[in-house]
């Protein structure tokens, strides 16, 4: 039987109409989300990302901004940038979009964001809360494929959930999210032996290996659920995921697209954290 293929696009839609209410709500009560997103350097791909940031905020009535700055600009300049949008009242939430350029830390800018406006979920301070359990920014693609998983109408609790790949953005958080979620976890990375022996065990598989194609049919247990979270530009210019799309949609329940499946879910998410940030800030 062929998988039901996840359209990520559409929750993202459905999301959004809803954020879009929401925001309409609380600027007649005189409050104006909005966002700033810092982009240093020309890197096609995270312009590309970042057009999606700004066409999300204008979907939903977010005030957006972008800071473009060079390649060259420094860590210092960079820090001062980020204090000035730390004091800046407007500004309830801030990106600074990565990778930056080797000469600057990223760690460095990571922990000079405020954490009310981090709204990324990378700070250190977020990180931990998200560990401990407590209410936090969450990082936008572990939160947006949890909201997916739960779309399908899967039972998280009590499944065997295995994730491939250990990033601070997506494998190391997602894994943590379904683990608090009740699932079973199985973490899995490059240096993994016997990766199909693994994966085959999943109910539901999360894909974010960085690796074009890697995962095929082979990899997943029949009736899995399966996510993939990769985004690699192959040498056509068309993007593809980790997973072998064809062959894996004839064993999986449910499957992601590449475009369409966790990406627009990611931006989503980023929309709702800028939307609780302003919220919270405005209590203040
Ligand atoms: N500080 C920071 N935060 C991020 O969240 C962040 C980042 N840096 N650096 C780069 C990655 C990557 N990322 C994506 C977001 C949306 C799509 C997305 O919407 N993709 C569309 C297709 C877009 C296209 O066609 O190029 C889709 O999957 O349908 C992809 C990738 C956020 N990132
Ligand atoms: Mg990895």
């Amino acid at each position: 039987m062929a998988a039901t293929i996840l359209q990520g696009k559409e929750v993202a839609q459905s999301i959004r109409t809803e954020l879009a209410t929401e925001v309409a709500d609380l600027k007649k009560q005189g409050i104006i989300p909005g966002l700033t997103v810092v982009l240093v350097g020309d890197d096609p791909a995270s312009h590309s990302y970042v057009r999606g940031k700004s066409k999300g905020c204008e979907e939903v009535g977010i005030r957006s901004e972008l800071i473009l700055k060079d390649a060259s600009t420094t860590e210092e300049e960079l820090l001062s940038i980020i204090q000035g949008l730390n004091e800046n009242p407007n500004v309830n939430g801030i990106l600074v979009q990565l990778p930056l350029p080797a000469h600057i830390s990223e760690s460095a800018v990571i922990e000079a964001i405020h954490p009310e406006k981090d709204v990324d979920g990378f700070h250190p301070i977020s990180v931990g809360n998200m560990v401990l359990g407590n209410e936090t920014m969450l990082p936008c693609t572990p939160h947006g494929i949890i909201e997916l998983i739960k779309r399908t109408g899967t039972e998280i609790a009590g499944k065997h959930a295995v994730v491939i790949g250990r990033s601070n953005i997506v494998g190391k958080p997602v894994s943590l999210l379904l683990q608090q979620e009740n699932a079973t976890v199985t973490m899995c990375h490059s240096r993994t032996q016997n990766l199909e022996e693994h994966t085959r065990r999943a109910d539901i598989l999360v894909v974010a290996t960085g690796k074009a194609h890697m995962i095929g049919k082979e990899h997943v247990k029949p009736g899995a659920v399966v996510i993939d979270v990769g985004v690699n530009r192959i040498e056509t210019g068309k993007l593809v995921g980790d997973v072998k799309f064809d062959e894996v949609q004839e064993v999986a329940s449910f499957l992601t697209p590449v475009p369409g499946g966790v990406g627009p879910m990611t931006i989503t998410m980023l929309l709702k954290n800028t939307v609780s940030a302003a919220k919270k800030q405005a209590k203040r």
